[in-house]
């Protein structure tokens, strides 16, 4: 019987692996067979993270390297760490991000800065070390960029953080073509509501959860594993000709639900 190739024993770096949804994915890769290099700024909760993927896994399986995206020359130690640790990189998630909720007018040129350093220069600066390295060894690889639906909506309240995934969008769509005669393939997610990371709130305030599930055509939050599932895909081979795309994973969310909830008291309705 045929299977799909999945993520089993490819190495790949995840950044912002310390956090809510990049610990998820990397526990979830691991489960799949992958090797992982879970990395962000924060040495113990990258430890953490490694730990727990090793008690539940065994040893060998997940690695904690520190980096700042914003910075260069860090990315370039830790991929070199990356290698060494993995054997070899074969993909590369960039899911590092940063926002604070803030009206427009208020924002500050230095706030700006400081989440488009993170998100945008960030996933360039992880994207131009890792696939160059992949260009000049003239072997492949796959990115996969973490969106949200609010890269192509806007998000009111979060100027900051919408603008620098709507670049990153452009960066996946413009990278995805320009590279995929060379095997490098840039693709990206879109996720829902997950309650972990930046979002750990929904799982607390029964209000804001309630809301925001009203408005979710299935019904439900999105869990981050489903979101690791679908990059695990993006990753594999079995993605090989997908190219430049997003893989929107939000239940329905961006859709809406338009007319539906309410067709049952629309005047004239023909049942
Ligand atoms: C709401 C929908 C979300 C759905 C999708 C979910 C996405 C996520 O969850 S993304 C991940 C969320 N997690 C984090 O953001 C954690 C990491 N965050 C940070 O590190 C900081 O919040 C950061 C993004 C501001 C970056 O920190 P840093 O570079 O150290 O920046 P500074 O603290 O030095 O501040 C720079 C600049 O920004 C202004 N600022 C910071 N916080 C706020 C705030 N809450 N409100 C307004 N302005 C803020 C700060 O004042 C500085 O500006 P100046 O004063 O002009 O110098
Ligand atoms: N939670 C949700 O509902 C949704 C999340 N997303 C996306 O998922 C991704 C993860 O978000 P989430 O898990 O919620 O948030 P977290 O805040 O938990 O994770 C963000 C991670 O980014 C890391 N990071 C921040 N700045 C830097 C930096 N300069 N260098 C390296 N690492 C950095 C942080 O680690 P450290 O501070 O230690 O460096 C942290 O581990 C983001 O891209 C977000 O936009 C998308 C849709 C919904």
């Amino acid at each position: 019987m045929a299977t799909l190739s999945g993520v089993d024993g490819k190495g790949i770096i995840v950044t912002g692996g310390g956090g809510g949804l990049g610990s998820a994915m990397a526990a979830e890769l691991c489960r799949l067979g992958a090797r992982v290099v879970v990395c962000g700024r924060t040495e113990e909760t990258l430890g953490q993270v490694a730990e727990a993927i090793g008690a539940e896994l065994g040893d060998g399986r997940a690695f904690a390297v520190t980096v700042d995206v914003r910075d260069p020359a860090s990315v370039a130690a830790m991929a070199d760490r990356a290698t060494e640790l993995l054997g070899a990189v074969d993909g590369l998630v960039n899911n590092a991000s940063g926002l604070f909720p803030v009206k427009a007018e208020e924002l500050t040129p230095n706030g700006f800065d400081s989440v488009i350093k993170i998100v945008l220069n960030g996933t360039w600066h992880c994207t131009a070390e890792v696939a160059g390295r992949w260009l000049r060894a003239g072997r492949g690889g796959a990115v996969v960029n973490v969106l949200t639906p609010y890269a192509w909506m806007g998000a009111p309240g979060i100027v900051h953080n919408a603008s620098a995934k709507g670049g990153v969008l452009a960066m996946t769509r413009t990278l995805g073509a320009e590279w995929a005669g060379r095997g490098v393939r840039v693709n990206a997610v879109a996720p829902g509501w997950m309650p972990v990371g930046g979002t750990d709130f929904l799982a607390g305030d029964p209000r804001v959860r309630r809301r925001l599930i009203e408005a979710i055509p299935a019904g439900r939050l999105l869990r981050a594993e489903e979101t690791a599932r679908a990059t695990a895909y993006l990753l594999s081979d079995d993605a090989s000709y997908v190219v430049g795309e997003v893989l929107t994973i939000d239940g329905g969310h961006h859709l809406s639900k338009g007319l539906y909830e309410f067709l049952d008291e629309l005047p004239g309705r023909v049942s």
